[in-house]
């Protein structure tokens, strides 16, 4: 089969992307591994999560959200949304096809790509002049190495598992990892009664929806070093000085280091005012498990029943994009800085890749779709 465009990934990227090129009338497939669209949203996050950015840094390209949908949207009104996108712009993803293998053949000066079929268990070829990555920044849970895991006596999950704290009633819980995913968490899970404990290892920045809300219009208007310096006074206002709770700010600003480095600032749903309360108790770095009890660093040791891994995610592109250095660098990052990150040699693009969530996947998705269009036009005007 021979396409203008393959787009790996149905997520929010490939739908976005997909939508800009049939603006474009330019014709393009999407194979997805697993059975649905936005899976992220559907299968791999909690009940009570919402959109941490207001809606109006959540859209995806030609399409607003209705009036009556509330400022930071929930995950399920945002599936909604995606539904609507879906049907608007008529999209049918392939599904069940997880891209095992891309090679750009330079004589021929198009994609070959390799595809398992996961319902046949066939592979299945398929031939492009364009292909973009649009598998994901999260693609894999990431669970560290840590000593004695393996005989960890109850259950082990990673974020991307976790539904509700409903499921842990009673039970004594130990959360790694203090990004949004974990503080979150923690706070789910001591709302439904677990005996909640949080590995906080590294200094981040706590601040609420509402102080993001006004840092990222102010970022209109503003140099970023300003916006910070307001951001962080509001926090500092509303939280006080945390550190005697275990919870230390980094050096540089919150929007400083989401830009320099991608590394969010935590948007607390609560979980401070739990940890102030002594309802969620903080823990150091783990040095080893044995059977279900658990040492920290500062020679503590405790039993759990339960242990769940917020400890981030990994990309997994480089797997299966075997010319990855055509875009990717050994990181899994674009090599290009933003705002050139889109944009590969041979007829490659990524979107969703630049750590700026949705807001990012949606200026990605734009500039891949109006290259597009100029390079096909001009080897159109070529051929003519
Ligand atoms: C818990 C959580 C909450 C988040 N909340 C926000 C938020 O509020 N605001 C925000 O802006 N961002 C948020 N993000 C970031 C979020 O990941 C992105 O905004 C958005 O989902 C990115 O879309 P994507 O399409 O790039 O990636 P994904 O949504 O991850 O989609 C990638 C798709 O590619 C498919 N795929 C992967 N590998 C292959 C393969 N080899 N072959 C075929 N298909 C493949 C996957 O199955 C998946 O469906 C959140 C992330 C997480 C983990
Ligand atoms: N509602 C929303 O909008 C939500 C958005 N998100 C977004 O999704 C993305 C992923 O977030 P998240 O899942 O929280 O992952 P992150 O990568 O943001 O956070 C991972 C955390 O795990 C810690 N960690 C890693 N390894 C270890 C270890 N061995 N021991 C102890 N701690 C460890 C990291 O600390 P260290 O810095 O020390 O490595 C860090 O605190 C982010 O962009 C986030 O903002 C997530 C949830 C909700
Ligand atoms: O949820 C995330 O981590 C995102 O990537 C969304 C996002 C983009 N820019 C930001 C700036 C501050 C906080 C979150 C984000």
């Amino acid at each position: 089969m021979e396409e203008v465009v393959v787009i790996v990934g149905a997520g929010p990227s490939g739908l976005a992307t997909f939508a800009c090129l049939k603006q474009l009338n330019i014709p393009s497939i999407i194979l997805e591994r697993e059975d649905c669209y936005a899976s992220l949203w559907k299968k791999r996050a909690y009940d009570r999560l919402k959109l941490h950015l207001a809606k109006q840094f959540c859209s995806l390209p030609h399409m607003p959200y209705p009036p009556n949908t509330p400022t930071f949207v929930p995950r399920v009104e945002f599936i909604k949304y995606i539904d609507c996108y879906v049907e608007k712009f008529d999209i049918n993803p392939k599904y069940n096809r997880s891209v095992e293998s891309s090679i750009y053949d330079n004589q021929a000066k198009k994609w070959n790509i390799e595809v398992r079929n996961l319902v046949t268990g066939r592979v299945e070829h398929f031939v492009a002049k364009f292909l973009v990555v649009a598998t994901g920044e999260n693609n894999k849970g990431y669970i560290p190495k840590i000593t004695g895991l393996e005989g960890f006596g109850g259950d082990i999950l990673h974020s991307s598992e976790f539904k509700s704290g409903k499921e842990f009633v009673g039970k004594k819980v130990l959360v790694i990892g203090c990004g949004n995913s974990g503080m979150e968490i923690s706070y789910d899970l001591s709302n439904h009664g677990a005996s909640t404990c949080i590995v906080i290892r590294s200094p981040f920045h706590i601040v609420n929806k509402e102080i993001i809300w006004l840092g990222m219009n102010l970022l209109s208007y503003l140099p970023l070093w300003l916006v910070d310096y307001i951001t962080l006074s509001l926090a500092r206002l509303t939280y006080g000085n945390l550190t005697k709770y275990g919870l230390h700010r980094p050096a540089g600003g919150p929007f400083e280091l989401k830009v320099k480095l991608g590394r969010s600032p935590v948007i607390d749903v609560g979980t401070v005012e739990r940890i102030k309360q002594g309802k969620i108790k903080v823990c150091p770095e783990i040095t080893k498990i044995e059977k279900s009890n658990v040492e920290f660093n500062n020679g503590e040791v405790q039993q759990f029943d339960a242990l769940v891994f917020a400890t981030g995610y990994q990309s997994t592109a480089n797997e299966w994009l075997k010319d990855y250095d055509f875009i990717l660098g050994k990181d899994e990052m674009p090599k290009n800085k933003f705002p050139s990150h889109w944009k590969g040699t041979n007829a490659v693009y990524c979107t969703g890749l630049s750590q700026r969530g949705l807001a990012g996947v949606s200026f990605d998705a734009q500039k891949v779709a109006d290259d597009k269009i100029a390079l096909i036009l001009k080897s159109n005007k070529r051929k003519n």
